[in-house]
This record gives structure tokens, C-alpha cells and sequence, in this order.
């Protein structure tokens, strides 16, 4: 459903350029929950704003169910990307504004008249169990619940694609468990396909259908779990994914640095 064809992103930084994402081709499948991994540095979070262009690709295609988002005029590509959720580390909410509020900002952007966007947001609101939590605002609620609150705006355009980068790295390992079940819950009911950065094995152990590996902006490595196991192709043993398939075992735990 989401393809990326050589993408590359340069950077300039302290007056030379920096290629942080250098040449990358993905495939990510419908329904998947696909992991990017790599140390920090190695261009993820780059890369998952290449994908909704937020950064613009230096060259390179992003091509979503189809359509080519790279080169798109502006107006058009403003509504493919309403098929495209995403959420942070830092949950980036709207601190002077309710919980409501804030699912509710995401639609008046898509131009929706005010009563759909509220009786939306409620919704929105519902399907992560925040519903009581309407009228408060995000200074007021724990980690877990503005990352639940950043889910449901994610949601309220009813996106295909949800991005999320390193969406419980500021969460303890009890709240982790809890945002990960509604990242699967999405996926599960709602269809959703998934693509998270992230640097914790346990993200990766927990929900990930399909790992991609980046080092120094290139895609090293990608695979996919197969029966409940993350399988190597034979070909392939290099270390990197040695330690994944390790981790992801149950051998190791923790962060993949
Ligand atoms: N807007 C920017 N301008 C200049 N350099 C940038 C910019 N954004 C990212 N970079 C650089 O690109 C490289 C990759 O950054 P990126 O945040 O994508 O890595 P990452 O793998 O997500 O790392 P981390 O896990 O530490 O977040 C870094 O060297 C970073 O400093």
C-alpha cells in the first residue's frame, strides 16, 4: 500500500551537506505493523516525515495505494494526506486547548462544519477510552492518555496509514503495553496499516509484523514475521539482524542500542 523508490533527503548542517536519508526503497503491505529500527542518527524519523512529505524528498517516489504523493500540486496532495495519521514521541497537543479540542483541530483543517467535527471527536475519543476525558485539558492527563488523546486526532480523518515516531519511548513500560495494544486494536478493527520508529525491542517484539533496519541513512535490512517468529532470509546473517532476531526471540530486552 506504501511504496518508497530511492528515496534520498540532504541536509545541510554547519555549511556542508548531510545525506540523512541516502537512497531507501520500502515496501510496507496493507494491514502490516512494519518497524523501522537503527541507531540513533541512522535517518528514521527522517525517513517517516519523507513519507507523508513533510520533508520533501531531494529524489525519489513516495507512492501511497497508487498514487504518487512526490510531485502532487499542493491542493491535492493536502487531501492524500488526510489518509495519513501520525503521532510523536512527545504527543505534540495543544496545551491550551480541551482534549476535545484538540481531536477536533485535525478535522477543522479537513474543513469539516463544526457539529460533525465535535460528534466526530467524540468518537475519536470513545474508541481510545477517553471519552470522560472530553473536557479536560492535556496539562491535566498522564503520559499514556495525551498519547491517547494524539491517537484519536491521528484518527479522526479516518486515515489508511498511521506514522508514528517513537510513539511510547516516553512512557513507562506499563503504559508502553497499553499504547501498544491500541496501535494493534487500530490495526486489527479499523484496518489500519502501521508504520512506527522506533528504538525499543519491545515495540518490536510486541506488534511488528515486518522490521526494516537503517544505518547511516540506508535501508539495511528488511523482513517479516512469520509464524509468530522473525525468520532471516537464508541468505542473510549479518549482525544487525542477529540481535533482532535475538531480542525479538526473548533473548535480550530493552533497546536495540
Ligand atoms: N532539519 C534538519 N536539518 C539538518 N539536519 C537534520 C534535520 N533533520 C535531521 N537532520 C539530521 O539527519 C540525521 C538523521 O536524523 P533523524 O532524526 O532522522 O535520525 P533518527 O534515526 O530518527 O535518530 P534518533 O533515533 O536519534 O531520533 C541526523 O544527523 C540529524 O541531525
Amino acid at each position: 500500500m506504501l511504496t518508497l523508490s530511492h528515496v534520498s533527503k540532504t541536509f545541510r548542517q554547519q555549511g556542508s551537506l548531510y545525506r540523512a536519508v541516502d537512497d531507501v526503497s520500502l515496501q510496507v503491505e496493507q494491514g502490516a505493523i512494519h518497524g523501522i529500527i537503527g541507531e540513533s542518527g541512522a535517518g528514521k524519523s527522517t525517513l517517516l516525515r519523507l513519507i507523508n512529505l513533510l520533508e520533501v524528498p531531494d529524489q525519489g517516489a513516495v507512492v501511497l495505494d497508487g498514487n504518487e504523493l512526490t510531485g502532487m500540486p499542493d491542493k491535492q496532495l493536502r487531501l492524500e494526506r488526510q489518509k495519513i495519521g501520525m503521532i510523536f514521541q512527545h504527543f505534540n497537543l495543544v496545551h491550551n486547548a480541551t482534549v476535545l479540542k484538540n481531536v477536533a483541530i485535525a478535522l477543522e483543517l479537513a474543513g469539516w462544519p463544526k457539529r460533525e467535527r465535535l460528534n466526530r471527536a467524540h468518537e475519536c475519543l470513545q474508541f481510545v477510552g477517553l471519552a470522560d476525558k472530553a473536557g479536560q485539558y492535556p496539562s491535566r492527563l498522564s503520559g499514556g492518555q495525551r498519547q491517547r488523546v494524539a491517537i484519536a486526532r491521528a484518527l479522526a480523518n479516518s486515515p489508511k496509514l498511521l506514522l508514528c515516531d517513537e510513539p511510547t519511548s516516553s512512557l513507562d513500560p506499563g503504559t508502553t503495553a497499553d499504547i501498544l495494544g491500541v496501535l494493534k486494536h487500530i490495526q486489527a478493527s479499523l484496518g489500519v496499516t502501521i508504520v512506527i520508529v522506533t528504538h525499543q525491542m519491545d515495540v518490536v517484539k510486541t506488534i511488528c509484523t515486518h522490521v526494516s533496519v537503517m544505518e547511516d541513512g540506508r535501508m539495511i535490512d528488511s523482513f517479516s514475521r512469520e509464524d509468530g517468529d522473525f525468520r532471516p532470509p537464508a541468505a542473510h546473517t549479518g549482525s544487525y539482524r542477529e540481535r533482532i532476531l535475538a531480542q525479538a526471540e526473548g533473548e535480550g530486552e530493552g533497546t536495540y542500542v
